[in-house]
């Protein structure tokens, strides 16, 4: 195993991302907006192409309304496309944001591996999957570090930071710092299926679904119940097709095989309950009140 170099951020000028989807193009698009030079490669040209028009889109969009720290042609002109994935050897850091397939993600993480300077640090926005499963495929696993950006990247302010069991400490705060640079915040979390986000809101989306699908209520009548009720800004189903159903599905079962029924009430549930530990109308439930 190689020994992790000392890693700051201002040793980080190219930033790597791999897949020009959804997630990919957003944060190239972010990395840019914050001044990064960005490489972007996917397996085709023409998504790489949609990847870069999705990015243009939604810059003279943020450009029209004043929200970039820049014009938004400079900050397009920041980010390079490709289907090479040798373009990548120079990046100081790689976010990975391909398919939510493990064979893939650990195939192209022992390509970066391959390819990459010794210092770079290798990042994934899996969903799911474990960072350290992830990891393994390399031969620097305290380098590889969960970077889970929220959809749609330019607009979430959040990123959840995921360390594997092998993840330097270094590395975890770089994460923060290079997240946080890019006018993000952050949280961490555990290598756990799910991370703190979508082990919760799967089983939340999946519900939604099966309400709809067992006649509960219309489609709009169980969003409007949540985004009312709950003060979410979006119902599960409309967040569901935000996603991608796909993703939600992939994402679901990797939850499923790893979790199994996560449907019944969770056990401190019923424990605080009888306690009278009942929330903030008995001044503590999971937190305390005045
Ligand atoms: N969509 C979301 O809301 C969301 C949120 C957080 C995290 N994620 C995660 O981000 C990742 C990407 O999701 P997405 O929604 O952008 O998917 P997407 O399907 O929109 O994009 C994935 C891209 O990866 C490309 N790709 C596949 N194999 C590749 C390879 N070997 N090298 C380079 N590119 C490759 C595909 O061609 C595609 O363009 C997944 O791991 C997903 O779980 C998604």
């Amino acid at each position: 195993m190689r020994q992790p170099q000392v890693m700051n951020l201002e040793t980080i000028d190219r930033v790597g991302v791999v897949g020009a989807g959804t997630m990919g193009s957003g944060i190239a698009q972010v990395a840019a907006t914050h001044g990064y030079d960005v490489v972007v490669r996917d397996i085709e040209a023409e998504f790489v192409e949609r990847g870069l028009e999705t990015i243009e889109d939604s810059l003279g969009r943020l450009g029209e309304k004043g929200a970039l720290p820049d014009d938004p042609d400079s900050i397009r002109d920041r980010i390079e496309g490709t289907t090479d994935l040798e373009t990548l050897a120079d990046c100081d850091i790689v976010v990975e944001a391909a398919v939510e397939n493990l064979e893939i993600k650990k195939d192209v993480f022992a390509d970066l591996d391959e390819i990459t300077g010794d210092e770079a640090v290798l990042a994934t926005n899996t969903s799911t999957l474990s960072i350290t499963s992830i990891a393994a495929a390399t031969d620097r696993p305290e380098q590889v570090v969960g970077l889970h950006y929220m959809n749609p990247v330019p607009i979430m302010e959040g990123v959840e930071i995921v360390v594997g069991e092998k993840t330097d400490a270094e590395v975890v705060s770089l994460a923060h710092e290079f997240a946080e640079d890019m006018g993000k915040t952050t949280w961490e979390a555990d290598d756990k299926p799910g991370f703190v986000t979508n082990r919760i809101l799967m089983p939340w989306i999946n519900e939604g679904i099966r309400a709809y699908d067992e006649g509960v209520a219309s489609r709009e009548d169980i969003d409007a119940g949540m985004e009312l009720g709950t003060n979410v800004p979006m119902g599960p189903l409309t967040l569901a097709d935000h996603i991608g159903l796909d993703v939600c599905l992939h994402a679901s079962e990797t939850l499923f095989e790893e979790l199994g029924d996560r449907y019944k009430p969770a056990y401190l549930l019923k424990r605080k309950v009888e306690a009278d530990e009942l929330g903030k109308k008995t001044g503590n439930g999971f937190y305390e009140y005045d």
